[in-house]
């Protein structure tokens, strides 16, 4: 069984993917830290995240990078964002989406275009969203327990760039899949989302288990 879980910045659709990841006993992969990982290898370098041929060069890194807590981080994300919106950089990660979510037994993959392009045949799809304040507070939180001073007000103003660059781009926009589930986790616990989410799940299943 392929599970994809699509969503913007901080909309809980990590939280949500791990969960079902553990109820369904699948492996999940969190397509997010491949684009952070290009961002920081460009940082790294010293390159432009802006320049094609400097994001397609950061494209060819070790798995053991995606375990860098450094990737984590708010600038990265940012930068993940830029890298991310150049097609030729987006064609390279490809295969390696699709391998995972294509493995015997199955996978959950969360991301920005799982539903649409990486497994449009996916038995099961969610798009997961809550309102661009929800999202900021919870970024705002998680960031102040890092150590950040970042002000609610910046980290508001970045996740609405963030989401008009991913919902603007021309190569595989942030987008609803037409059969994907909506799931707004605005005025939900972690407990109600995952729950809620596993029930669409079982539901998806049984349908298709009935057709
Ligand atoms: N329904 C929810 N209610 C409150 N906090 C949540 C909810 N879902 C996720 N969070 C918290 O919000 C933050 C971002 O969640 P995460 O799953 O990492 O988002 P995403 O993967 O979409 O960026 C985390 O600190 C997480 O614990
Ligand atoms: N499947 C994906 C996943 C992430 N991304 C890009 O990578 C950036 C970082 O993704 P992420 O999922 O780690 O970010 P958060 O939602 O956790 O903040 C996003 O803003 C997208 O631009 C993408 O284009 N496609």
């Amino acid at each position: 069984m392929i599970i994809a879980v699509d969503g913007p910045a901080a909309s809980g659709k990590g939280t949500v993917a791990r969960a079902l990841a553990r109820h369904y006993k699948l492996p999940h992969l969190d397509t997010g830290l491949l684009y952070r990982a290009v961002a920081w290898g460009v940082l790294q370098e010293g390159h432009d995240p802006e320049s094609e041929t400097d994001a397609l060069a950061a494209c060819t890194f070790e798995d053991s990078l995606l375990d860098e807590p450094a990737l984590k981080g708010e600038e990265i994300g940012r930068v993940a964002s830029i890298v991310s919106a150049h097609p030729l950089v987006r064609a390279t990660l490809i295969k390696r989406q699709r391998n995972f979510a294509q493995q015997p037994g199955g996978a959950v993959l969360d991301g920005r275009d799982i539903g649409t392009v990486i497994a449009p045949e996916a038995d099961a799809k969610l798009f997961i969203t809550a309102t661009p304040q929800t999202r900021a507070r919870r970024r705002h939180a998680e960031m102040q327990k890092a150590g950040s001073t970042m002000s609610y007000d910046r980290v508001l103003t970045d996740i609405r760039a963030r989401d008009r660059r991913d919902m603007m781009r021309e190569a595989a926009p942030l987008a609803q899949a037409a059969d994907a589930y909506l799931l707004d986790t605005s005025y939900l616990s972690i407990d109600a989302a995952v729950q809620r989410a596993i029930a669409l799940v079982d539901g998806r299943i049984k349908a298709k288990l009935a057709s």
